[in-house]
């Protein structure tokens, strides 16, 4: 039972108000709010050019915002010092699109490269614990000695997934993670994810275009429409009226992901 100072509802661990992006004179959030529960997996999609891969920039870092607040672990990004912000970033990890693993490094010295960065473990534990992520991942022991060249696309993603995974974070951000993977491949990278979120306690932010990986893992969605977001479960998100939404959840690529539901009118299709 909740003592009686315990919030009822535990804090969002991200929390976006009023975010607005511009480049020149092209506005491309304009009033962002979104939420991020502890624990869950959520969804970002949206048309091409519609500002994911810049939003998810704005979150960790990359890119800050002409306007809005962003609250991640309760702390405000936008006026933290070098310090703070080095304290926050060990607390998650990012997989971008391609892995962006370092060529001239191996497998395990890509994995190695965050904690030589934030801690001062000795080289031998830095190598156990990256050999332990290696098998985490799913990759063989001898991957670990393979450059980024000699891995498969599903290999590089795992790799990268590795050393997101490096310092043990509380959020996954995932930039597209089954791209370029056949159906199988990534069947099994989503279910990779759904395992590791579970048995680590993560909370995965992915951007995705995937529909068979909102249905099978996401447990809410949000959708970037008209700059700002909708979010929703999936069910929440069918019901939806907005012209994109019900293209994008009732349209043939929904429907081969068995998630589009029964052929209703014909609605307009997505760019993507
Ligand atoms: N650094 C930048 N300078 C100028 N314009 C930018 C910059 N970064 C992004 N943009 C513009 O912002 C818009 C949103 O880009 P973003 O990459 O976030 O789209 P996206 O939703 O991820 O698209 P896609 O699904 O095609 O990857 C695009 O029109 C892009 O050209």
């Amino acid at each position: 039972m909740a003592e009686w100072n315990e919030p009822l509802i535990a804090p969002p661990i991200i929390s976006l108000r009023g975010i607005v992006n511009r480049f020149g004179t092209q506005v491309v959030h304009d009033g962002v709010d979104l939420d991020v529960k502890r624990g869950e997996v959520l969804g970002i999609v949206g048309g091409s050019g519609s500002g994911k891969s810049v939003l998810l920039r704005t979150i960790i870092g990359l890119n800050r915002p002409a306007e809005g607040s962003i609250e991640v672990f309760g702390k405000s990004m936008l006026d933290m010092n070098d310090r703070e912000r080095r304290q926050i970033e060990e607390r998650w990890g990012v997989l971008f699109q391609n892995g962006a693993l370092f060529s001239s490094l191996t497998v395990v010295e890509n994995i190695e490269t965050p904690l030589k960065e934030h801690t001062q473990l000795p080289p031998e534990l830095r190598r156990e614990i990256a050999e332990l992520k290696i098998r985490l991942v799913g990759l063989a022991p001898e991957a670990g000695a393979k450059f980024p060249s000699e891995l498969s696309g599903g290999m590089k993603k795992r790799a990268g997934l590795a050393r997101a995974l490096a310092l043990d974070p509380e959020i996954l951000f995932l930039d597209e993670p089954t791209a370029g993977l056949d159906p199988i491949g990534a069947a099994e990278f989503d279910e990779l994810i759904q395992s590791l979120q579970r048995s680590l306690g993560l909370t995965v932010v992915m951007i995705t275009h995937d529909l068979d990986s909102l249905a099978a893992i996401c447990d809410r969605i949000a959708v970037l429409v008209d700059k700002r977001i909708k979010v929703g479960t999936l069910a929440e998100l069918q019901r939806d009226d907005h012209p994109w939404i019900k293209a994008y959840f009732h349209g043939p690529r929904a429907r081969a992901a068995g998630i589009g539901g029964s052929a209703g009118e014909p609605v307009p299709q997505p760019a993507n």
